[in-house]
């Protein structure tokens, strides 16, 4: 649902409109009357409607076809085309739920502007609808572990308060998990969990989206703010809110009140903030691009969501958590874990914590075959790992064997590579690994690595013993 539907009796009209569009980067589809419209609509609704209230030879005219969108699909933004001296038209239009309205003939940039701001609006509407659909099973806090333990006792301890929370921790680690987990255990649980998505939001736009706006054609248009009124606004990633909002929040925060876009009262708020941030919020104010007082004033409760490495024992409950939610929600197969994946994937890195755990268990489960446990070989090599900074991350293989067929593996593997790297010279490798001569002969005998003359270079490889030539 990407594309705009341009609905208009002209064909030069709507030819036009699209190869605008299109030079912008937009897909278009084309009608050029009610029941072609319609057709289109009915088949896949369009993240835009451009339609034009005027329709020769059809059985509706635009606000019939404005009506029926707004009825059965309240989440396409529609923009009216109207001809020039039928404004009264285009303004009856927007009380009808229409998103704006261009006059014919019109100007490609005020087109474009338009357009825009429908298509932002329509992929916020999308993205919040993705959120209340998500809403129950981001409320699940799942995990055992001490660190998780720690951070879940800190959070209970401020649901009851009204303090502002600022909850700090890299990329998928669950914090807006945790603060719809203080939203849901508080007193203000029956209101609003309103979600600023503070990065996705154009820095242009960011007074309208927060405070709403006035105008004289719709009326008072809410912004996220007062949607939240009596519950709790999420200021997602709050250090790429850009400066120019900081202070306006800031102002807010202070007086408690605010002013709609074009309005000229005061609206009061309650409500209450929760902030997260992945980035060092001291570095950001160090640099300019955080305003300190705001961040004394969000920062009252500081909590730290631990990474999935910090908390490696939790990944088998949270990986039977997402089969049994992905189980319910999109039909996938009921996988138990092996015990080797379990182990694989408690070593694995994962740069993008329970996010990426979870985008990997449902990848595992749509292209796996057959309903029996999930087993280490369905799971990512460790080629395609990155390293870890703390270093406690094996090789794939060795995490799911027993200590003394780990120990073999990795003693073949180095001693394979040591005596490559020496070419072949087994003096110089005994040397090098602190043993005698004799005794690497023995282990390497026992291992099975065998040393040949290969174009005139000794290379080692796994196989029967040969004796030694130097
Ligand atoms: N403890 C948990 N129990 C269950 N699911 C979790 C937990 N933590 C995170 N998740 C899941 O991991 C995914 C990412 O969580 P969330 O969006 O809260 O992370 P985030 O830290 O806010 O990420 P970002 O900073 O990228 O927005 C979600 O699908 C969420 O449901």
């Amino acid at each position: 649902m990407s594309d705009i539907l341009i609905v208009d009796d002209e064909r030069d009209i709507r030819e036009l409109i699209s190869d605008i569009l299109g030079d912008e980067g937009y897909t278009t589809r084309l009608a050029g009357n009610s029941e072609e419209a319609m057709t289109e609509i009915n088949s896949e609704p369009p993240a835009l409607l451009i339609l034009d209230i005027w329709l020769k030879d059809s059985k509706m005219d635009g606000i019939d076809i404005l009506k029926t969108v707004k009825r059965d699909n309240p989440d396409v933004p529609v923009v009216i085309i109207s001809g020039h001296g039928n404004i009264e038209i285009a303004v009856a239009a927007i009380k009808q739920g229409a998103y704006d309205f261009i006059e014919k003939p019109f100007n490609i940039d005020q087109l474009l502007v338009v357009i825009r701001r429908a298509m932002e609006t329509s992929r916020l509407r999308r993205e919040n609808q993705e959120l209340r659909r998500n809403d129950v099973q981001t409320a699940e806090m799942v995990g055992q572990s001490a660190s998780f333990r720690a951070m879940l006792g800190q959070l209970d301890k401020v649901t009851k308060s009204n303090g502002r929370v600022m909850l700090s921790g890299p990329s998928g680690v669950g914090k807006e998990v945790a603060a719809r987990y203080i939203h849901a255990q508080s007193n203000r649980a029956s209101a609003p969990f309103v979600t600023v998505s503070c990065a996705s939001i154009e820095p242009d736009r960011m007074e309208e989206v927060l405070f709403g706006r006035e105008t004289p054609e719709r009326g008072i248009e809410q912004g996220l703010l007062e949607q939240a009124h009596g519950g709790v606004v999420f200021f997602d990633e709050v250090a790429d809110m850009p400066l120019g909002s900081q202070s306006k929040i800031l102002r807010v925060l202070v007086d408690q009140q605010f002013q709609r876009v074009g309005g000229t009262g005061k609206v009061r708020v309650d409500l209450r903030v929760i902030s997260s941030t992945s980035r060092d919020l001291d570095a950001e104010i160090e640099a300019g691009r955080f305003r300190q007082e705001l961040y004394h004033r969000l920062n009252v409760v500081p909590i730290a969501v631990p990474s999935l490495a910090e908390r490696r024992e939790d990944i088998p409950v949270l990986a039977a958590h997402f089969i049994e939610a992905l189980n319910k929600s999109q039909g996938l197969p009921l996988r138990e874990l092996s015990e080797d994946a379990s182990a694989l994937m408690q070593t694995m890195v994962w740069p993008g914590n329970v996010r990426q755990l979870r985008n990997l268990i449902e990848r595992v489960l749509i292209l796996g075959d057959g309903n029996g446990p999930i087993e280490a070989k369905e799971l990512p090599s460790s080629e395609e790992g990155v390293t870890d900074d703390d270093g406690v991350v094996l090789s794939g293989t060795l995490a799911t064997l027993p200590l003394r067929e780990a120990r073999e593996v990795f003693e073949r593997e180095y001693l394979l590579t040591q005596i490559n790297r020496f070419g072949g010279n087994i003096s110089r490798t005994a040397n090098f690994v602190g043993m005698e001569r004799s005794a690497l002969h023995r282990k390497l005998k026992s291992l099975g690595v065998v040393t040949t003359n290969k174009s005139g270079a000794r290379v080692a490889r796994v196989e029967k013993v040969e004796e030694d030539a130097e």
